[in-house]
């Protein structure tokens, strides 16, 4: 269980603005964002991975505090028990598809956690290439499996498969699904897509500058 309320002044293209968000997000839900471009979304996937301060608020995950302003915690990116993928392909280019994701290993960790995740990713046969001679698809296979190596407690998309030709698009939301399952984790994705929205989510948040405001499931909420 995670519990969410941030407050953050952002400067949008219109001016200042607001941003809000109070929501608690069940362990194994799969929670999409959903709105304007510049309403907020990324900043609320960035405030949860650490990368950006709230100015006010507090984020607490299964008792333990990532964010409060009142007491002066920020836990830092690296101690926060997250994964991320974002649009834009984010693998060292000169490790293999595999060094990319051993790289990633805690010290220490056995390997074969490794090629169990290739091997749930349909990856082993490209292990030993190096990203440069993937496909968009691919690629973003490989970062999803990535940021799975530590076995976070959330995972956090920020749209993802936005690059993407659609035949591609919906195999890799298949995978998604079907990871967030298995792993039973806690998603966090942003999609502009409609269809990707209905598929995946157990619950939508709209965010319009800034405002939570309108929140549910997908078929309730179009
Ligand atoms: N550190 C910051 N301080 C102030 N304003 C910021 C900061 N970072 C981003 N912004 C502004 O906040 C607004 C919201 O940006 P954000 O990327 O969160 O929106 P978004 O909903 O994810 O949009 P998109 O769908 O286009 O990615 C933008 O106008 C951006 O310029």
């Amino acid at each position: 269980m995670m519990e969410l309320d941030i407050k953050k002044k952002l400067s949008g293209a219109n001016g200042p603005f607001e941003l809000r968000v109070q929501t608690e997000i069940k362990k194994g839900e799969f929670l999409t964002l959903y709105g304007p471009s510049g309403a907020g979304k990324t900043s609320v996937i960035r405030m949860l991975a650490g990368l950006m301060k709230p100015d006010q608020g507090r984020i607490s995950v299964n008792e333990q505090l990532w964010f409060d302003s009142v007491q002066g915690v920020h836990l830092k990116t690296r101690l926060r028990s997250i994964g991320m993928v974002f649009q834009e392909y984010s693998l060292f280019p000169n490790m293999t598809v595999r060094g990319n994701l051993v790289f990633a290993l805690p010290k220490g960790e056995n390997e074969s956690w490794v090629d169990h995740i290739l091997g749930m990713v349909g990856l082993l046969s490209l292990q030993d290439k190096k990203p440069g001679l993937l496909s968009g698809g691919q690629k973003q296979r490989v970062a999803l499996a990535r940021a799975l190596v530590r076995k976070p407690q959330l995972l956090l998309l920020d749209e993802p498969l936005s690059a993407l030709d659609t035949a591609m698009r919906n195999k890799l939301q298949d995978d998604i699904l079907q990871l967030h399952a298995e792993l039973g984790l806690t998603t966090v994705l942003i999609s502009h897509d409609y269809h990707e929205v209905k598929k995946m989510s157990d619950r939508v948040l709209v965010i319009e500058e800034g405002q939570l405001v309108k929140q549910g499931k997908a078929e309730d909420i179009f």
